[in-house]
């Protein structure tokens, strides 16, 4: 049976440019159409020319190489002509090869929030599909509040949806613009409107305000729709929009919807789509969610030893699909509730090789298990792991040890009066027989301390060169008998592989001393650095 296409239509730069503290330039949005070509997805929708400076800018030249770049924009204004509406005119005369118009379909909102007859409304709507077409410009209609109008007056509704067929719109798409339809009645209504206009005519576009933006989604292509509006990582105006990072792999991975429908991405795509969930984060500078579904980290990582048990004799014991089709990857964590299979795992990841009846290995789960309980946190902070394993196995080299050091904070009046804050930190370091000490200001303790343990490491300091400190973050723990501080160290190397180290303590300075520390040690296992004692 041939399968049915399915459309994919991004509206990240758009819908996406409502989200609360998000702001796109024009190089963030040529950036994010880098990104959704390589995903492959059918149409960008650019934002709205004619809004603001930096939709202008972007409209100004065609942005796309393959999708169809689109414009956004609202339909013509009463009481005038479509060709006397500069709003519709920029949107028309913009360098995109597809508009889309957004007209209100509900009855109650065109009365109150547009002032006008819902008649005059559906004119005004169909004059502005009808010129964007007669511009040449694959026309689409976003039938704003669809679904609450088709339930407050489901006559206005079909006869909306007909009105912007019989003008000429290529897709007429039906909006849940307030994100409070259920799955079933979105299921029930898309059925509906199909006595009117063909399912291969219609897309959706879905709100998650009640956290079903998928999920109508999906009911409403299940119903007949052909379209999909979404945004990347489910970004969007409140709640966000449909998620195309979690809608495009179950559309094309489970069998319910990739025995009858085909989008246009290939399986090489998919596999990319991880990559790209995480490099848009990058760009709007958040950091990515763990759990979300396909491309978290956490989406294929278990911490159960029963489950990693379980895995070890068979990979895909807990996992719906297999992690490299969307290009992610199977972890199996140490943590308090890991087994001795979950540390075979992780020391196999690291190319340590260890019996399972290796008395060590029971030493190495008690000592996580009773660090854990004192706050570490080890399924988050590998490269600590490593060095604990090898320090509890025996195999870690004796590089170097700190004898001590100093942090401090000066805050007074310099000559001139001003009031400035100086921090300093001295460190003693022991490579074999020498002691070198080392003395570092910084921007803040933490900062002076990690320059001071970086500037002289003796033989080893040619390996750390390319060492940078990427992020660094604490998190105050309520510890049994007071507060404890974990501090969590990203470093990243020349090759750009990053690790993450920690340390736990009451005291700030000590806790980011120890994930400092761990982090040194372990670029310098890393790099296959000789120690003088091994
Ligand atoms: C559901 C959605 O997400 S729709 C997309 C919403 N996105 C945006 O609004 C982002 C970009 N918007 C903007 O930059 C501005 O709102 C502009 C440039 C479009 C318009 O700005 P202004 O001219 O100052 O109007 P303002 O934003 O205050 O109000 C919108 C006007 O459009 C009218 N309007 C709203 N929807 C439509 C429509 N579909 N067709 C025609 N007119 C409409 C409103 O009645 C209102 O007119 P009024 O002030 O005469 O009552
Ligand atoms: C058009 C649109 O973004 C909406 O109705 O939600």
């Amino acid at each position: 049976m041939d399968r049915e296409r399915l459309y994919i239509f991004d509206t990240t730069l758009r819908d996406g440019a409502q989200t609360a503290g998000i702001e796109f330039s024009v190089e963030d949005k040529i950036s994010i159409v880098r990104l959704l070509e390589d995903l492959g997805v059918d149409y960008i929708e650019g934002g709205y020319p004619g809004a603001n400076v930096v939709d202008d800018a972007f409209f100004s030249q065609k942005r796309t190489r393959r999708a169809t770049f689109t414009a956004f924009g609202m339909t013509k204004r009463a009481g005038r002509s479509a060709a006397n509406d500069p709003g519709l005119q920029a949107v028309i005369g913009s360098a995109a090869s597809a508009t889309c118009l957004v007209a209100k379909a509900w009855d109650h909102q065109i009365t109150t929030a547009l002032g006008i007859g819902i008649d005059e409304n559906l004119r005004n709507m169909a004059d502005s599909v009808a010129a964007s077409v007669a511009s040449g410009k694959e026309t689409m209609i976003d039938c704003e509040h669809f679904f609450d109008g088709w339930k407050s007056n489901r006559d206005y509704a079909l006869r909306f949806v007909k009105t912007a067929i019989d003008a000429g719109a290529r897709w007429v798409v039906l909006c849940d613009t307030n994100g409070g339809t259920m799955p079933s009645e979105i299921a029930d209504i898309v059925r509906d409107v199909q006595t009117v206009a063909p399912g291969d005519r219609l897309g959706i576009h879905a709100h998650d305000d009640t956290g079903q933006a998928v999920a109508n989604t999906l009911s409403a292509v299940l119903a007949g729709v052909r379209q999909i509006q979404g945004t990347l990582n489910g970004i969007g105006e409140r709640c966000g929009n449909a998620n195309l990072v979690t809608l495009i792999p179950t559309l094309m991975l489970k069998p319910v919807f990739a025995e009858r429908f085909a989008l246009g991405l290939s399986e090489a795509q998919l596999a990319d789509i991880t990559r790209i969930s995480r490099a848009f984060d990058d760009r709007i500078n958040r950091g990515s969610a763990r759990q979300a579904p396909y491309v978290g980290a956490s989406a294929f990582a278990t911490k159960a030893g029963i489950h990693a048990s379980a895995i070890a004799k068979d990979v895909s014991s807990y996992e719906h699909v297999p992690p490299e089709t969307v290009g992610n990857e199977r972890n199996i964590m140490v943590s308090q509730q890991a087994g001795k299979s979950n540390l075979l795992t992780a020391l196999s990841r690291h190319g340590i090789a260890i019996e399972k009846d290796d008395s060590r290995l029971d030493k190495l789960l008690r000592t996580v298990k009773e660090r854990e309980s004192r706050g570490y946190s080890y399924d988050g902070a590998d490269a600590s792991f490593v060095v604990l394993a090898r320090k509890v196995l025996g195999t870690l080299p004796d590089f170097f040890t700190v004898e001590s050091y100093r942090a401090s904070v000066e805050r007074r009046h310099n000559a001139r009066g001003e009031l400035i804050t100086m921090t300093e930190a001295v460190v003693k370091i022991r490579v074999g027989d020498d002691l070198l000490m080392s003395v570092a200001e910084g921007n803040g303790p933490v900062n002076a301390l990690d320059l001071a343990m970086r500037k002289d490491l003796g033989r080893y300091s040619e390996h750390i060169e390319d060492l940078e400190l990427v992020d660094f973050k604490v998190r105050i723990l309520n510890g049994g008998t007071g507060a404890v501080t974990r501090v969590l160290v990203e470093s990243r190397d020349g090759t750009g592989e990053s690790w993450y180290t920690m340390g736990v303590s009451p005291n700030l300075i000590d806790a980011s001393f120890e994930a400092l520390y761990e982090s040194l040690t372990y670029k310098l296992l890393k790099v296959g650095a000789q120690p003088l004692r091994p």
